[in-house]
């Protein structure tokens, strides 16, 4: 946000910066109202857990913080959003350069049909973010340390990517998400095709992640969002219902209807 004389303020909660301030956002498929009204303030440099029975719109709203609805011919968003301060839907903003500034990683691990060097390259390689070879592999190479999986590939870059187990090929999308030098990360429920030892080092690997990035993520498990999360936002049937602190929303939810789904009555 800026004031009158063009200087940088912030937003502060506690310590923390607000690094995406959404304000009446309504997202509309067709008829169906899947997202009412919705106005939340996500921290910089903090893990925000969205979490919901199913349908109530966590992956549509979390779709809207970096314009992938954009791809969907029916969805219609309105109201305010806001990356440090700058509008995201203005007509001058450019989805390609905001999916490089708000990176995502999808259920499904989806590596391209190139090799391991090749798949962290891609996003530099077209955002010009390298001036020649021996900076694109400085960063490659910082991506992969980045998402913890270095080691594991680094005698062996040009092998394929989908050739690597399931969370390795996760880890592989968050080098990919990293490697343009993003703010914010996206991760539409990241582990659900994972087993749990994979599951536990992408969680891991999460919680250092929000050293230098605003995280969001979408989980269905409760015991993932109070493991990964600082912040959660429950939705229900499209409304955001509640939004604090991971631990007071688990311990000590103001709504009934948080409380019914953590306590597994609804959801
Ligand atoms: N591409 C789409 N086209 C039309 N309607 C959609 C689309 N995606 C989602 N919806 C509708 O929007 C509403 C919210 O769906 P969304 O997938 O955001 O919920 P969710 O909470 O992420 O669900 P889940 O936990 O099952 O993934 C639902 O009514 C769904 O049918």
């Amino acid at each position: 946000m800026y004031d009158a004389d063009h200087n940088r303020t912030e937003t502060r909660v506690g310590q923390k910066d607000i690094k995406i301030s959404c304000k009446d956002v309504q997202v509309y498929y067709g008829t169906n109202h899947a997202i009412k009204d919705v106005s939340v303030e996500i921290e910089d440099k903090t893990v925000t857990a969205f979490i919901g029975p199913s349908g109530c719109g966590k992956s549509t709203f979390l779709r809207c913080l970096n314009r992938m609805n954009d791809t969907i011919d029916i969805a219609r968003i309105e109201g305010d959003i806001l990356i440090d301060g700058e509008d995201i839907y203005d007509k001058r903003v450019d989805p390609v350069q905001l999916r490089a500034k708000v990176g995502m990683v999808f259920q499904k691990p989806n590596p391209f049909p190139k090799s391991i060097y090749d798949n962290v390259a891609y996003g530099p390689k077209i955002h010009g973010l390298a001036k020649n070879k021996a900076e694109l592999d400085d960063i490659v190479e910082r991506a992969l340390k980045r998402a913890a999986i270095w080691d594991e590939v680094k005698d062996r870059l040009d092998a394929s990517g989908t050739g690597l187990s399931g969370g390795q090929q996760q880890r592989l999308c968050i080098a990919r998400a990293v490697a343009t030098e993003p703010e914010v990360l996206l991760m539409d429920e990241p582990c659900s095709a994972l087993d749990p030892i994979a599951t536990g080092q992408v969680e891991e690997l999460i919680d250092e992640l929000r050293q230098n990035y605003s995280v969001v993520i979408v989980t269905h498990s409760m015991q993932q969002a109070a493991r990964v999360s600082q912040k959660t936002a429950f939705f229900h049937l499209g409304d955001l219902v509640e939004y604090g602190e991971t631990e007071k929303i688990f311990t000590n939810p103001q709504d009934s209807r948080t409380e019914s789904y953590i306590t597994g009555r609804i959801g």
